[in-house]
């Protein structure tokens, strides 16, 4: 039996019909012309299926990113648009970065209760125990700020929030803390110090209207200067940690924008500030709750057995100088990313001015709590460490009327008494 060619493969049969050869040649013409049409129509629809199924991916990853999204949305824009409505005359609306953190949490709420508008962002990390960043959500919340959950190193959301908010003022709180924890993490330093410094800073300088930036560097950039009180005319070229370190890069970054976009600019050297709503992590905290559970603690001296001292500086007293900073700001002089004129920078120090030494602080702890601390007396391990430090605030006094009003024996006995009021305290354990 003969083999069907591919003619007949592909023309259906017309069983007893002639097949006329004269047509034969047009015809092949007209099937090549037909199967390179059916080709080329095959060649389209699957261009068009490719298409459609790479648009359906991105849909469905965006749909998805949107869905796994903590922000965007229209609910969403309305609780940040509310957050930041100004209920006084002349007020301000300011974002707060790292609001869920200790410092962040009262200049929020002492803003928010002057009737400015405030919107917090926070990462919410746990490099300590999150619980307590969301316990001063809630307190926030409970004032009617909203807090949005990111990250300043997430500049799409950065855009957003100006988009949505004309914000006057952002008081740049966010950071990773604390000065020994670098030897464990240091990348963490550089991506939120550094990296989210410059991202937050980027969105201040596109914004429109530029907003006022007051930010918080730190103490620890006096490194290991000797003269003391520190003062803001000393060298600041000697840190001991990398998270003095990156402060100060911070406030080489902040004035290169200063400079080039004409962002209006305000450096807080903070003092080991303490209160109630703490960090667990600094001494003043983890003594108690570990004296509370009755276990030993590490307190660090230097050479020669030379006790280690501080100026610890209360959080109310931080707070008044936050604000003073905020209230005394000048404008941003740039507009559409491009400098318009000289903008204003100031680094100021916020101390309390009378440092005391860490065995005195324990001691201060002990007859608060009515326990006696199980010490053990270490040296100083080279991890990042100062010895001592002292705040000259002449500076600070005379430019922002700053002027610290509790010692550590009166703020130690608030923080005690927050202390047991959210942790609670039962035959010397710490619940919670
Ligand atoms: O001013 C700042 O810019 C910084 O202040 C704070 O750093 P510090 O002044 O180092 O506070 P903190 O850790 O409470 O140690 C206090 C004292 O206790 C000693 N210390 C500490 C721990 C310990 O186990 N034993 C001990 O003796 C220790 O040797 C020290 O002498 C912030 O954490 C930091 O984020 C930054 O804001």
């Amino acid at each position: 039996m003969p083999s069907l060619n591919e003619e007949e493969l592909f023309l259906p049969s017309t069983p007893g019909k002639f097949k006329d050869r004269s047509n034969t040649m047009h015809r092949q013409f007209h099937r090549c012309f037909a199967s390179t049409s059916t080709l080329f129509l095959w060649a389209l629809f699957l261009v068009a299926l490719t298409a459609s199924y790479l648009s359906f991916q991105s849909f469905v990853e965006s749909g998805s990113r949107y869905l796994s999204s903590t922000w965007g949305g229209i609910q969403w824009e309305k609780q940040v648009r509310t957050s930041a409505q100004i209920h006084r005359a002349n007020g301000f609306s300011v974002l707060v970065t790292g609001a869920a953190g200790f410092v962040g949490t009262h200049v929020s709420l002492a803003l928010r209760k002057r009737g400015d508008g405030v919107v917090g962002l926070d990462n919410f990390n746990d490099y300590y125990d999150p619980s307590l960043k969301k316990a001063r959500k809630s307190l926030l919340n409970a004032r009617n700020i909203f807090i949005v959950e990111g990250d300043i190193n997430d500049s799409p959301l950065l855009a957003k929030l100006f988009d949505v908010v004309a914000f006057t003022h952002v008081m740049h709180l966010a950071a990773q803390a604390g000065v020994r924890y670098a030897i464990e993490n240091p990348h963490s330093y550089v991506h939120s110090n550094i990296a989210g410094l410059v991202a937050l800073l980027e969105a201040c300088t596109t914004a429109n209207p530029q907003p006022s930036i007051v930010w918080a560097s730190s103490s620890s950039v006096y490194g290991l200067n000797e003269k003391v009180p520190f003062s803001e005319l000393d060298r600041t070229d000697q840190p001991a940690s990398l998270y003095a370190a990156t402060k100060k890069a911070g406030e080489e970054i902040t004035h290169t924008y200063n400079h080039i976009y004409g962002l209006s600019i305000t450096g807080l050297r903070f003092f080991t500030v303490y209160g109630p709503w703490g960090r667990p992590d600094m001494a003043y905290f983890s003594f108690t709750r570990n004296i509370l559970q009755g276990k030993p603690i590490t307190v660090y001296r230097g050479k020669n057995r030379v006790d280690l001292a501080r100026d610890f500086t209360y959080i109310d007293d931080i707070v008044k100088g936050c604000v003073a900073s905020l209230d005394t700001a000048k404008k941003s002089t740039g507009s559409g990313g491009k400098k318009r004129g000289p903008a204003q920078y100031r680094i100021f120090n916020l101390g309390n001015t009378s440092p005391v030494t860490v065995p005195m602080m324990v001691g201060i702890l002990e007859r608060q709590l009515k326990v006696k601390a199980k010490k053990k007396m270490v040296e100083m391990p080279g991890n990042g460490d100062v010895p001592f430090t002292h705040a000259n605030i002449s500076l600070a006094r005379r430019e922002l009327g700053y002027k610290p009003t509790t010692d550590l024996q009166t703020g130690l006995k608030k923080f005690v008494r927050w202390y047991l009021s959210y942790y609670g305290y039962s035959h010397g354990k710490s619940v919670k």
